[in-house]
């Protein structure tokens, strides 16, 4: 879920400011490093902003006392006006540069973050995603980094701001007032202090409020996802129902909140501006008895809200650094996952496709009790056309991943051409496997990008021929743009079969040495089914194929069937000689699925 800014801090976002949480803000700092001269620059422009600023109360009060008939180095209200508003240019400038600056510096090094996160993110293994779920890292490439920038183009200079206002408004106020500045050290600060507190409770009352209206919201997402089925149960007053009682105890907590949320305002108004009188009634009497000017007086009051309103950003920036190590520590914690193994040394080498798995063992990292597979033992030579039968949930899916090197081995070794998979380069093993998946998801570009994912760089020629071969070229010709149609989100939807086609485009263009076809569950209409099939035909043509197989219908032309129950191969042979045994496996699963359908 996206976090906004200024929202109450959850718990877990929570961090001691301590040093070893401030490290990790310094992890974060080296991809600030590379454009520190900018940063430096920025800071300078912030302290002089900051410097300039703070002249502009002492300047005012002058103002009042030459108004007043004291002398100053300047005895003539205009001039002194002209410098208040010099003063201000001067500092106006100051603070586009500070902006303008820390935004370089902020968007460059978030940048190089996001590239760095999404680079490592795409490189981890597949046990990393497993485990993890995708909102989630969304979330820490969006909002994490978002974070981060603000922290880094806004939070960090208001913090030097504020600190540098703090530190020389008091400072001046206790050289020129020291006994008003003592009377107001002792009021202010407290109360701001106070408000603060406060101001965390209401906050949390207020999240109590949006989390209804999140529970609220859900109902209508969910609603709205399944608007058949609300449709076809007539469930249409019942959802409106439960929306409305959903937003009733919104409006009933809203309201605690703002019973509370209204004593706090009075409060803060009343306590606030009490101090303010206390102060200004403290001055006055100092003036009254000589002590002190009204220009001196003016001076003060605009010092003491220039500091009051240090304290309570302060308060916010707090909040903000607390969430920032948070945020910090998630991204480092990508960063410095461990990637796959490297594919540095990559050579594009052909390869015959023999494969052979050898006691195979292997339980997910997820779930390390369940031993998926149990001593799976086969060899596929190549060329050969081989299929996984088994019920659902045997582990058919789990050997291509294994295959793959999706996962590492638990016990047992896979070998391909001979070559255990620890010995491939990653990129060279995966460039020479080419899969058809049951669900083909289409990236939301045009048909030409989707097929030439396969061969970055193919030309048109190549990707028609595909196109061709898969039987898909008949259908994209027809539409009007061609290759270049759009699919997916706002271009054209595909149908089951066509989608098919085009992933096999893909896979006849990535021409692979090994070929696996998972089977799509879902039959198509008799005319598409047989278009992909013959296109499935031309291309398992010289490649070893393994099919996991969902419906039996489709594997009686492969070599052999290796029958999968629980993770071990329980039969194999050729459909005949497999669905010949009375009492076996594979015919009893025929059986079943005649009985289906
Ligand atoms: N990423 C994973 N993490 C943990 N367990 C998994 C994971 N993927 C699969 N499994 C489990 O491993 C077992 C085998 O799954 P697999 O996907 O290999 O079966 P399958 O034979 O391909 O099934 P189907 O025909 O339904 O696709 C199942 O019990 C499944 O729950």
């Amino acid at each position: 879920m996206a976090k906004k800014r200024g929202n109450a801090l959850e718990e877990h976002e929570k961090r001691k400011l301590n040093k070893q949480n401030l490290g990790k803000l310094k992890g974060i700092f080296r991809f600030v490093w590379p454009y520190r001269a900018n940063f430096f620059w920025g800071m300078l422009f912030l302290l002089m902003s900051s410097l300039t600023l703070l002249t502009f109360p002492f300047v005012a009060g002058k103002l009042i006392d030459t108004a007043s008939g004291k002398e100053w180095l300047l005895n003539d209200i205009n001039s002194i006006a002209l410098v208040l508003l010099g003063i201000l240019l001067v500092q106006s400038v100051f603070s586009f540069f500070r902006v303008w600056l820390f935004a370089k510096v902020s968007e460059s090094s978030m940048r190089d973050i996001r590239t760095a996160l999404y680079a490592k993110l795409v490189q981890l293994p597949m046990t990393f995603f497993d485990k993890r779920r995708t909102g989630e890292l969304i979330s820490r490439i969006t909002s994490d980094v978002s974070l981060l920038q603000d922290t880094f183009s806004v939070t960090l200079a208001e913090l030097f701001r504020q600190i540098i206002t703090l530190l020389a408004g008091v400072g001046f106020l206790i050289v020129t007032t020291p006994k008003l500045t003592l009377f107001m050290l002792a009021t202010f600060p407290v109360l701001i202090i106070l408000a603060m507190v406060f101001g965390r409770f209401i906050r949390k009352l207020s999240k109590q409020t949006q989390d209804e209206l999140a529970a609220a919201n859900v109902i209508v997402e969910e609603t709205l996802h399944s608007i058949m089925t609300v449709k076809s149960f007539t469930g249409e007053d019942y959802e409106s129902n439960r929306y409305k009682r959903g937003l009733d105890r919104v409006v009933q907590i809203a309201m605690k909140a703002a019973g509370y949320r209204g004593a706090f305002i009075s409060f803060i108004i009343f306590a606030l501006f009490g101090g303010i009188v206390a102060v200004m009634w403290y001055g006055a009497s100092l003036v009254a008895s000589g002590e002190m000017s009204v220009g001196d007086l003016v001076s003060f009051v605009l010092y003491t809200t220039f500091i009051g309103g240090s304290i309570a950003g302060l308060g916010d920036i707090y909040g903000q650094i607390q969430k920032a190590i948070g945020s910090s520590e998630r991204v480092l914690e990508i960063l410095d996952e461990a990637p796959e193994a490297s594919t540095a040394d990559y050579q594009a080498t052909p390869i015959s496709g023999e494969i052979s798995f050898q006691n195979v063992k292997f339980q997910y990292p997820t779930r390390p009790e369940v031993d998926v597979l149990k001593n799976v033992t086969f060899h596929i030579g190549a060329g050969d056309k081989v299929a996984l039968a088994g019920h659902s949930g045997a582990g058919k899916s789990t050997i291509i991943q294994l295959l793959l090197r999706l996962y590492e081995l638990n016990h047992g070794s896979i070998l391909v051409d001979g070559k255990p998979l620890e010995k491939w380069n990653l990129k060279q093993l995966r460039r020479n496997i080419g899969i058809v998946p049951q669900e083909v998801l289409l990236f939301g570009g045009s048909i030409r990008e989707n097929i030439a994912y396969a061969k970055p760089g193919a030309s048109d020629d190549e990707i028609i021929a595909a196109a061709k071969k898969a039987n898909a070229w008949q259908f994209i010709s027809k539409f009007p743009e061609g290759l270049d149609t759009k699919v997916g989100e706002r271009g054209v939807k595909l149908s089951g079969g066509q989608r098919q086609r085009v992933a096999i485009a893909r896979a006849i263009l990535k021409d692979p040495a090994i070929l696996v076809l998972d089977e799509a569950t879902s039959s198509l209409d008799a005319e598409s089914e047989a278009l992909v099939q013959e296109a499935l035909d031309k291309l398992m043509k010289d490649r070893t194929t393994i099919i996991i197989a969902h419906r039996l219908a489709t594997i009686r032309k492969v070599d052999r069937i290796y029958v999968l129950k629980e993770g071990e191969i329980v039969e194999q042979g050729s459909h005949d000689t497999l669905a010949k045994k009375s009492e076996g496996f594979y015919a009893n699963l025929v059986r079943l699925q005649f009985a289906d359908t």
